[in-house]
């Protein structure tokens, strides 16, 4: 399946290889705040990561992701609202051409230049792969970024971009804590979705931070001199990579505060 973000290619066309596309808990939504129950009974986010579990970073040809082993227990989520243990698998981000583009879930038709997602799997299925086809089997959790000052916490991402330039480059990426990429407070909404990107699989329990973290316009200006295509292809920068907001389809979306 040859999908990506482009006229031919782009979320408009994926329900022709991917019919669940058009299913009824679809990813990512818009939040409406003011629309949000708030559920006294979600637990706080528990987020324990071991930095020496990072392995690698990779351009995928749809993103670049931060690869972790997750073989045991080590880099872990729980509480918030999942039961049992998830293990972080990866993190990646989408983004836009421009700042007034670029995330995935919106809030009240804000969209923010860039947004974050770490994603792990229930550790009650054998693997991802598995977990991925449950519906309780993936949690992610997604952090705004907004334009602002350069994020510190940021830049051993960023200064490893210039390695993976084109499709199908990585190269190792170690002792990273993923935990220095959040907000100070894990304030969140949360709602049953999917993924984000084929194979659209209705398996993810949402976690979407209220509290954007930073990024400066030149760290942007990294992010989107990623490339689309392989080496030898004519480059195509990596952006827009992101799906826009789809049918919420009753459901609820519950927050942690008030
Ligand atoms: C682009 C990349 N997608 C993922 O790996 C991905 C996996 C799980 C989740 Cl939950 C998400 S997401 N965006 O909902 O957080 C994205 C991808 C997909 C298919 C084939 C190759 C490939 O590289
Ligand atoms: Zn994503």
């Amino acid at each position: 399946h040859a999908w990506g973000y482009g006229a031919q290619d782009g979320p408009d066309t994926w329900a022709e290889s991917f019919p669940i596309a058009n299913g009824p808990r679809q990813s990512p939504i818009d939040i409406v705040p003011t629309q949000a129950q708030h559920d006294p009974a979600l637990k706080h986010l528990k987020l324990k990561y071991d930095p020496a579990t990072a392995k690698g970073i990779l351009n995928n040809g749809h993103t670049f992701q931060v690869d972790f082993t997750d073989d045991d227990n080590s880099s872990t989520l729980a509480g918030g609202p999942v039961t049992g243990i998830y293990r972080l698998k990866q993190f990646h981000f989408h983004w836009g051409s421009g700042d007034d583009k670029g995330s995935e879930h919106t809030i009240a038709g804000t969209r923010f230049p860039c947004e974050l997602h770490l994603v792990h799997w229930n550790t009650k299925y054998p693997n991802f792969g598995e977990a991925a086809s449950k519906p309780d089997g993936l949690a992610v959790v997604g952090v705004f970024l907004k334009i602002g000052s350069a994020n510190p916490r940021l830049q051993k991402v960023i200064d490893a971009l210039d390695e993976i330039r084109s499709k199908g480059r990585q190269t190792t990426f170690s002792n990273f804590d993923p935990k220095t990429l959040l907000p100070a407070a894990l304030d969140f909404w949360t709602y049953e979705g999917s993924l984000t990107t084929p194979p659209l699989l209705e398996s993810v329990t949402w976690i979407v931070l209220k509290d954007p973290v930073s990024v400066s316009p030149a760290q942007m200006a990294k992010f989107r001199s990623l490339l689309f295509t392989s080496e030898g292809e004519a480059p195509c920068c990596m952006v827009d990579n992101f799906r826009p907001p789809q049918p919420l389809k009753g459901r609820k979306v519950r927050a942690s505060f008030k």
